[in-house]
């Protein structure tokens, strides 16, 4: 894929029982690999007054997924790049958005042996710092929270208080009093998010019952100093966000495509 600061990607997840229950049917095609076309559920080949007023529609991603597209598929194709760049201290955001249900937690966090993107990135984040371990020492420093209601809530500290968000002496916003937690591992993190996710609001909506009504944000910092004595080294400091946004159940019913 050509070199571009932001990539747009959609997946198109597999229709659920229940959907096929309704007797709901799919109308997303993904064709070539980045166009996708939603076709008209009203349309009816057998019906030939109507044949020609189908109002399909054709849209253009930098990527598009289809049903049977795999976590790493996904994966590789949006987010594996940014691996080496937040190490080279580069920041780096990873959002998904969509209506409630549409598969953004999935796809970000995952299941029991189907790991989301929030995992395989950090997987081979670690994998990368061990490749260079001979030349560079790293410290990698891991955030979570969650945005319900307006309210900032830490997902790691002790206990699960309302935070505030204020400005450091650079202008800068900030979390104040959030956790950051250093971290070794892949599996120390995988603990920590799945620890973290416990803590995060749930509520189910009319499509999805294990809805996430809360903004999850991960925010992986990274720092790389070469190991090559040299006083002038600086520190350099790559800040990776991956964010699964909540899906409003507005956009699911009427299909406006927006969010809160
Ligand atoms: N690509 C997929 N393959 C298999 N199952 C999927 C896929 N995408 C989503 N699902 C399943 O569909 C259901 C809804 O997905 P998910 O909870 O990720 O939606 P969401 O967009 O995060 O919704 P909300 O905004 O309500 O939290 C879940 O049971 C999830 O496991």
């Amino acid at each position: 894929m050509k070199e571009q600061n932001i990539t747009v990607a959609l997946r198109v997840r597999p229709i659920n029982p229940r959907e096929v229950r309704s007797g709901a049917r799919p109308i997303a095609r993904v064709v070539d690999k980045n166009l996708v076309v939603l076709m008209d559920p009203n349309r009816d080949s057998d019906d030939i007054l109507r044949a020609k007023r189908s109002h399909d529609h054709s849209y253009m991603f930098d990527v598009a997924f289809s049903q049977r597209a795999t976590q790493r598929d996904v994966y590789q194709r949006t987010s594996q790049g940014l691996v080496s760049k937040v190490i080279r201290g580069y920041n780096a955001t990873v959002f998904a958005y969509g209506p409630t249900g549409a598969g953004k937690t999935y796809t970000m966090l995952g299941k029991t042996g189907e790991p989301g993107i929030m995992a395989l990135t950090l997987s081979d984040l670690f994998a990368k710092m061990e490749q260079n371990q001979a030349t560079s020492r790293y410290r990698v420093t891991m955030a979570y929270l969650e945005i319900y209601n307006e309210m900032v809530r830490n997902l790691l500290g002790p206990s699960v208080g309302i935070l505030d968000l204020r400005e450091d002496a650079h202008g800068a916003t900030v979390v104040s009093g959030l956790t950051e937690v250093e971290v070794h591992d892949s599996d120390e993190v995988m603990d920590l998010l799945t620890r973290g996710n416990l803590r995060r609001t749930c509520e189910p909506t009319a499509v999805n019952k294990t809805s996430s009504r809360s903004h999850a944000v991960l925010k992986v910092t990274v720092e790389q100093q070469s190991r090559v004595l040299n006083m002038c080294q600086k520190i350099r400091t790559g800040v990776l966000f991956m964010i699964d946004l909540a899906g409003s159940e507005r956009a699911a019913n009427t299909g406006t495509g927006d969010y809160e």
